[in-house]
């Protein structure tokens, strides 16, 4: 029996209108609404996309959001100088950098630069600390948002065994984070790993983030498990995650479509983060 998609869309949309209630009661708090700035630095195509995404995602929702757009050559020093400023302006609740910046540029000083109170993306070592020690205060969005669509789909973690494929510190690392404090038993595998199907086999969870275009084939997935896809390749014009798909979803028992997976709950984490950032700079948390 194929597996049982999991719709990205309509959990993401489920998600909003709980954010959607939170952002109201906070601007009938406050007496305004939660702010979020996002910073693109140069001219990504791919980058745009997102970015316009998150912009009307906040627009739909009542929450206030700009974005600076700067030049691909600016100077590292002037755009750690925009964040100083970003970290000053109290309507800036949430600030993120989209991410790669150009080569020039630090992005590890950047994510530092941004104050761990407005860090939306949770990338920063201060949040990355607190939820390695088990507090979940401003977390990484897509390892969250994957943790609530299982939680939604009624896919439990507890006792299970998860296998958590890429260890970057953007998705692998928190997701493992994320499932161990969810009491799951944890195995994190990637490129080095040897013979990766038969860690990955053992997975009843299966993350993959590892950023290679159909990487995940069938043998290396456990009948039944719950396959989330992470990846997000362009080959050519289409649109193809890290498993593939056609196939691993005749063993798969839960697998999410790229597009339609993990994208839109990522973005729906990243409005929740805002007001949630929002709420702990006026003391509601
Ligand atoms: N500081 C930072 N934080 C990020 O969270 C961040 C980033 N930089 N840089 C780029 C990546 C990528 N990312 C996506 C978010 C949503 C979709 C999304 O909604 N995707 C849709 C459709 C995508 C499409 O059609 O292009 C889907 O999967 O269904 C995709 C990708 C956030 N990122």
């Amino acid at each position: 029996m194929p597996a049982q998609l999991l719709d990205g869309v309509k959990i993401a949309a489920r998600l909003t209108e709980t954010v959607k209630k939170e952002v109201e009661t906070f601007q009938a708090k406050h007496g305004v609404r939660p702010g979020l700035t996002v910073i693109i630095v140069g001219e990504d195509p791919a980058s745009k996309v997102y970015v316009n995404r998150k912009h009307k995602a906040c627009a739909e929702l009542g929450i206030a959001s700009e974005v600076v757009r700067l030049p691909a050559d600016i100077a590292e020093a002037q755009l750690l100088q925009e964040i100083d400023r970003l970290n000053g302006d109290p309507k800036v609740n949430g600030i993120l950098v989209q991410l790669p910046v150009p080569k020039h540029i630090n992005a590890e000083k950047v994510l530092e630069q941004i104050s761990p109170k407005k860090d939306v993306d949770g990338f920063h070592p201060v949040n990355v600390g607190n939820l390695t020690v088990g507090k979940e205060w401003l977390v990484p969005c897509t390892p969250y948002g994957i943790v609530k669509m299982l939680e939604i789909s009624g896919i439990s973690i507890e006792g299970k065994q998860a296998v958590v494929l890429g260890r970057s510190n953007i998705v692998g690392k928190p997701m493992a984070m994320l499932l161990l404090s969810r009491n799951a038993t944890v195995t994190v595998c990637h490129s080095k790993t040897q013979d990766l199907a038969s860690v990955t086999r053992q997975g009843d969870i299966f993350v993959a983030a590892v950023g290679k275009p159909e990487f995940v084939t069938k043998d290396m997935v456990k009948p039944g498990a719950a396959v989330i896809d992470v990846g997000i390749n362009r080959v050519g014009d289409k649109l193809v995650g890290d498993v593939k798909f056609d196939e691993v979803k005749e063993v798969a028992g839960y697998i999410t479509p790229v597009p339609g997976g993990v994208g839109p709950l990522t973005i729906a984490m990243l409005l929740h983060n805002t007001v949630k950032a929002a709420q702990l700079q006026l003391g509601d948390r």
